[in-house]
């Protein structure tokens, strides 16, 4: 047991949140780390735009009534990810590496930290090592780095970032919480090192990396935090824990070593920092699920160890069913206003969840906090315009403005939530009813509800999902389409260069009227044709320069959608998005983009294939509304799509594309879920692309996931052709594909787009070959990984040529007679 003494008063008594964004209300962060990569500024002067931001952050959080003297205030900063933060303070740097990795000595051993240079090569690539893999974080839109873990990695406290910052803001005068992903969602997150043992799992090395971790907590301790705050969501997801090889047995096995070897004393005159550890983006244990899971839940493991606080996810996961044992000495941190997602939360019914659940739960104390970080939401509600044209025309209006809560208006529901949680109702009676309030105005607005959408939706029967029979339509696409065999594609977008950024950012200031703007983009459409067809690709695209984002420029155009213009939120390192708020019933008032594919289309006579986004993607990308099945949100985005098919179609485009990259993101993190999701996911492409004529070539895209568990899901489908990332894992997915007996048209990419690299005719070639000698070679296509929008022509030219080159060399050897060349059908 430990000496540990929990404060006497409650601990966030005044509220509290998981994390906050950090890029900035203005970006302010993207802007330094890219001027700082473009060689513009030095580390010095990144670091000093990075601390001007941290202190403003803190300020702000202050000023919204977070305690600044108690740890309530998170110290959540990131230069790029925080799992790649977590890797370089614990010594976790992959040998490839080479001297970025072996040169960073233990901090105790007179180690200086991790300098900047290393960390952003093991975020973006050296001149010998491509980055660390990069991948979904749960379900959200947010990426991060995969740490690579070996049986050599020497855990040992090599970087103390995140104290310096905890002593930078105490010098301020707030004393913050620093955050660090706990030590089993770590290994969990991670991969085996290229040098790893087969079997090896990051798991085993729990114990060497716990000295890792205590060596932190002393330094903290030396910095007087009072608390850290360790990030545990690897819990909630049977997928990750599935995917590293482990069972929910073992983690618990784990959780009960990790947090009983971390919440011990550390010696005479130390005072340890408290433990807060925090398990978003879901369920700890499934009431009733005790069979699939350990013994004992997930939430009582960590209880009954020595943690002084628990944050567990009310909004995503369930209120536990009765007592927990062994939560009598700890706090529990009830994340019951939402992380993730943008609508005011109803602060009424929270509160009462909020009144009942100490006695339900028998925790030492209750308070309030967010479902997960404030990562995934933006900053401030009140940075966007909500009268006048611009809004408008972006489906902003007053109303809406009062339905919403972005980050900052989420950390006044929390302090809200806390007064009334310690005063009682009256003292919150205001607020709570100006939630309730808004919550009514947004139920009987004009526009949440639409009779025509409503009935369109259920006059639908099983036909509408049903396109006709896959060999009718082969034979009716081979008739019409004439393609070679290996036929070569691309994904859809050519390089937004500075120009079109530019052209895009006048108009939308207005300095451009919508003549000019139109001119620029038809003008940059016929370059990207013409460059195809010098190249010599079969199905071309128009290269979608008038995207501002794929998800964004779609929502601008339909009904029930609106954007903004300041609202944006990290991706990855410093790529952000603007996520379109989805708040009512969905519909198409005019084509969205027939005249951009019609125009490309009268410049060749090779086919132009059309682009649209996918209904799955599209609602993945968006803030969606909470008021209806989600599924039937997933169906009116997917009627709208079905129109633009039609009319694509009409308009004589004998190819359509609906990209569904975000399919496998939604995929829910429990198992028990899962068939539900794909049931509705799939379906909804469905209804977009069933509509289609059998000699309309119907093709979808996927990338930014493993695909081996959705195999049936891709077939489902009912695509003509995918195209699928694959280079960077050489084609791995090609194998599970022939297993699973897919019969349709596939291009596992060839062309790794994330990398500058440009891949040589042999590379292509050999991969092209792989893809042949397992899948009937009639079904292949050739393609890159993903769209070419972030890479430039330098690259991208030189590479496609490569790519027609290697397309060509293997077709040679495909239509000559050799014996063991498969024959193409
Ligand atoms: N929504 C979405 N999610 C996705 C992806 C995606 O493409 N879209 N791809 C995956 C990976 N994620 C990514 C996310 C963002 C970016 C990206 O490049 N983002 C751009 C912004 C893209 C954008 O919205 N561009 C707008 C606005 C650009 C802008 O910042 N304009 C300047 C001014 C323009 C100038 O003068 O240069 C401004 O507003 O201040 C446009 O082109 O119109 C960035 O951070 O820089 C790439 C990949 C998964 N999730
Ligand atoms: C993230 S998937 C991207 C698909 C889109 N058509 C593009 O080429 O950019
Ligand atoms: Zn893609």
């Amino acid at each position: 047991m430990s000496t540990q003494t929990h404060p006497t008063t409650t601990p966030f008594e005044g509220g509290t949140i998981l994390g906050y964004p950090r890029i900035g209300r203005r970006r302010e962060l993207k802007r330094a780390l890219e001027a700082h990569w473009a060689g513009r500024t030095s580390a010095d002067e990144l670091e000093a735009a990075a601390r001007d931001l941290r202190l403003a952050t803190l300020r702000r959080l202050v000023e919204l009534g977070l305690d600044p003297a108690d740890g309530s205030v998170p110290g959540s900063f990131s230069y790029y990810d925080q799992v790649l933060d977590a890797a370089v303070t614990l010594g976790a740097l992959p040998a490839r590496f080479g001297a970025l990795a072996s040169g960073v000595a233990p901090l105790h051993d007179g180690g200086t930290g991790v300098p900047l240079s290393t960390y952003f090569a093991l975020a973006r690539g050296s001149a010998e090592q491509p980055p660390l893999e990069m991948t979904k974080w749960f379900d959200t839109n947010y990426h991060y780095l995969v740490p690579e873990i070996g049986p050599g990695t020497r855990f040992r406290l090599t970087d103390d970032r995140v104290v310096r910052e905890h002593v930078e803001a105490r010098g301020e005068g707030v004393v913050t919480r620093p955050v660090v992903v706990g030590p089993v969602t770590f290994l969990l997150l991670s991969k085996p090192a290229d040098d790893a043992p087969e079997g090896f799992r990051p798991l085993d090395r729990l114990d060497d990396l716990l000295v890792a971790y205590r060596e932190l907590l002393h330094s903290l301790a030396e910095a007087r935090a009072p608390w850290v705050q360790l990030d545990e969501p690897g819990l909630v997801s049977d997928t990750l824990i599935e995917a590293a090889g482990a069972t929910r047995d073992e983690v618990a096995h784990a959780v009960n070593h990790a947090y009983t070897e971390l919440a011990v004393d550390l010696g005479p005159g130390v005072q340890r920092p408290r433990l807060l550890v925090a398990a978003p983006y879901g369920d700890l244990d499934r009431p009733g699920a005790a069979a699939h899971g350990p013994a004992q839940g997930l939430l009582a493991t960590l209880a009954e160890t020595d943690v002084e606080a628990i944050a567990i996810d009310l909004v995503r996961g369930s209120v536990p069913s009765g007592p927990v044992p062994g939560l009598e000495h700890t706090t529990l941190v009830a994340g019951v206003v939402d992380g993730h997602g943008v609508w005011r939360a109803d602060l009424a019914a929270r509160l009462e969840l909020l009144e009942g659940l100490r006695a339900r739960t028998g925790a030492r104390d209750v308070v309030v906090g967010t479902s997960t970080s404030l990562l995934h939401v933006p900053h401030d509600v009140e940075d966007e315009t909500w009268e006048g044209p611009d809004a408008e025309r972006a489906g902003r209006f007053p109303e809406l403005r009062t339905w919403l809560a972005f980050a900052d208006q989420k950390v006044r529901e929390v302090t809200t939530l806390a007064r009334g949680l310690v005063l009682g109702r009256d003292a919150v009676a205001r607020e709570l009813a100006a939630a309730s309030e808004a919550l009514a105005s947004r139920a009987a607005a004009p526009g949440v509800v639409v009779p025509s959408v409503r009935e369109r939706l259920a006059g639908l029967d099983e036909a509408a999902f049903t396109r006709g029979r896959h060999a009718e339509r082969v034979a009716a696409q081979r008739e019409r389409l004439q393609l070679p065999p290996l036929p070569t594609t691309t994904i859809g977008s050519f390089p937004q260069t500075p120009e079109i950024r530019t052209a895009r950012a006048a108009w939308t200031k207005g300095e451009l009227d919508d003549a000019a703007y139109a001119a620029a983009m038809r003008a940059e459409v016929e370059r990207v044709v013409r460059l195809q067809e010098e190249l010599g690709l079969d199905v071309l695209v128009h290269g979608e320069p008038e995207r501002n984002d794929m998800v964004q420029y779609f929502a601008e155009q339909l009904d029930g959608f609106a954007t903004t213009q300041l609202g944006w939120v990290q991706s990855y390192g410093s790529r952000c998005v603007r996520p379109p708020i989805l708040w009512g019933d969905v519909s198409r008032s005019a084509p969205m983009t027939v005249e951009w594919a019609t125009y490309a289309q009268s410049l060749t006579s090779k086919p132009v294939k059309g682009m649209l986004t996918g209904p799955v993607t599209i609602l993945a990308w968006s803030f969606v509304r909470d008021d209806q099945p989600v599924a039937d949100t997933a169906n009116q985005v997917a009627l709208a799509l079905r129109d633009e098919v039609t009319d694509l179609e009409d308009a004589g485009i004998a190819v359509v594309q609906v990209d569904e990259p975000a399919l496998r993101e939604l995929l829910p993190l429990r198992r028990e879920d899962q068939g539900e999701y794909l049931r509705w996911s799939v379906g909804s492409f469905r209804l977009a692309t069933a509509g289609a004529r059998p000699a309309t070539q119907v093709h979808t895209h996927l990338c930014y996931s493993e695909f081996g568990d959705v195999i049936g899901a891709i077939d489902g489908l009912d695509a003509d052709v995918t195209s699928l990332e694959a280079a960077r894992s050489r084609m791995e997915i090609v194998p599970e594909l022939r297993a699973a007996g897919y019969a349709r048209g596939i291009g596992p990419g060839v062309y790794d787009i994330h990398s500058p690299r440009v891949p040589s005719v042999e590379e292509v070639t050999e991969l092209l070959r792989l893809a042949v000698a397992e899948i009937d070679p009639g079904l292949v296509w050739v393609n890159p990984d993903c769209g070419l929008k972030t890479r430039r022509y330098e690259e991208v030219t030189p590479a496609l040529r490569n790519l027609v080159e290697a397309a060509r060399t293997v077709r040679a050897t495909l239509l000559a007679p050799a014996k063991d060349a498969a024959p193409v059908r």
